[in-house]
């Protein structure tokens, strides 16, 4: 089995200032302990910012994009080379691949990119993967790495994704501040209002919280990805949840896998713009499976370019899917409404009937 496991920056300090080496070793020790059971492990790993404020010995600066970068680029080779240092103590070895989103949102970096960690996986070597914070900026990050281990686990076709974290898993309410909130223990659909018991993170060490952790686990599970959020402190945690051990709180995956195309429509690029369709075009696409029509489209909000990932709205404003226009904002905005024969003389040209082909289109439901 492919197994992506996310460790936290929670779960390599313990909530401290500094990385928790003996925890880390134990981590290791379960990881190789998987490999040496014919497992493939791919870890993700935080602590980048955490490990430069360490070696810099905590200086007082500002909180901006700039300086966590410079934690970041500081940090980043003192993880690494400990990391390697613990694997090699079980003669493993690693393979580092630092990516932003950049590196995900083009198909042929994207392809690129899951070439390697395909080849590192096949001679038996732990990818070990981080954001590539010393060079993106807000534009092109991923942002956190609970979104970025979701598209590692694509990208690796894994089987299961590990999110280990401070807590035992998802909780009705961050038991932080709820002490009578409870661990759900399974998930069976990601909807709002599971969305709305998910906050963010307030230990001033993690990015996102739960909330990126859920949206990780929605992305996956649509790649047929099983999901479990757990603590990174749990006794023989991964080793537990690999052999299908009801710990944390599991997600089990969609049962009809979106097909790899449509993997990456969902993981790669961030939509650029939203069309507003009318109640038709949603009854072609959701019931029929057709393609979207330029007369489906009522509104058209943003810039984009033809190639560009949109996301479609339902008339009553809530999210239906993603998927890849063939026309830009402009030619759309020209032939917003009008029926398919009617689109060369509207524009002088014609890229064909459809707005966006079923074939570039993803229904999230
Ligand atoms: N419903 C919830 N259940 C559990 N934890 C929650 C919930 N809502 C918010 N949290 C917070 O999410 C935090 C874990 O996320 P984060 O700090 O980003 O850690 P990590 O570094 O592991 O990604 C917890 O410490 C907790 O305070
Ligand atoms: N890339 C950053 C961590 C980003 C992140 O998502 O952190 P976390 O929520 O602790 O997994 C780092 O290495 O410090």
């Amino acid at each position: 089995m492919i197994v992506v496991v996310k460790l936290g920056t929670s779960v390599l300090t313990g909530g401290t200032q500094r990385l928790d080496r003996a925890h880390m070793v134990e981590l290791v020790r379960q990881c190789a302990m998987l490999q040496k059971a014919g497992h493939k492990v791919v870890v993700v790993t935080s602590g980048a910012v955490a490990a430069g404020r360490e070696l810099l010995g905590f200086p007082d600066l500002p909180a901006d994009l700039p300086h966590k970068q410079m934690l970041a680029a500081i940090g980043q080779g003192q993880l690494v080379q400990l990391w390697q240092h613990l694997f090699g103590l079980y003669g493993l070895n690693v393979g580092q691949m630092l990516l932003t989103r950049a590196d995900l949102e083009d198909r042929e970096r994207y392809l690129n990119a899951r070439d390697t960690l395909g080849t590192l996986l096949s001679h038996g070597v732990i990818p070990l993967i981080n954001e590539n914070d010393a060079v993106a900026t807000n534009e092109i990050k991923v942002g956190d790495n609970d979104n970025l281990s979701a598209r590692v686990a694509i990208l690796a076709k894994a089987e299961l994704l590990l999110l280990l974290t401070d807590q035992p898993g998802l909780f009705t309410a961050d038991p932080r501040a709820n002490p009578d909130a409870e661990l759900i223990q399974e998930v069976k659909t990601i909807d709002a209002t599971l969305h709305k018991l998910a906050g963010g993170s307030v230990s001033g060490l993690g990015t996102g919280g739960m909330a990126t952790k859920l949206q990780a686990a929605d992305v996956a599970r649509r790649a047929g990805i099983a999901v479990v959020i757990a603590s990174g402190h749990g006794v023989d945690v991964i080793g537990r949840l690999v052999a299908g051990e009801r710990v944390g709180t599991r997600f089990s995956p969609i049962e009809d896998p979106l097909e790899s195309r449509k993997q990456w429509i969902l993981a790669g690029p961030p939509p650029v713009g939203r069309l507003q369709l009318d109640d038709g075009a949603v009854r072609a696409l959701v019931d029929k499976g057709a393609s979207l029509l330029p007369k489906g489209i009522s509104a058209i909000h943003g810039r984009f370019e033809r190639g560009d990932a949109v996301a479609l709205l339902a008339p009553d404003g809530h999210k239906l899917g993603v998927g890849l226009v063939r026309y830009s904002a402009a030619e759309l905005t020209a032939i917003l409404g009008v029926h398919s024969d009617a689109i060369s003389m509207a524009l002088g040209f014609d890229r064909g009937a459809v707005a966006i082909h079923r074939d570039d289109l993803v229904l999230l439901g």
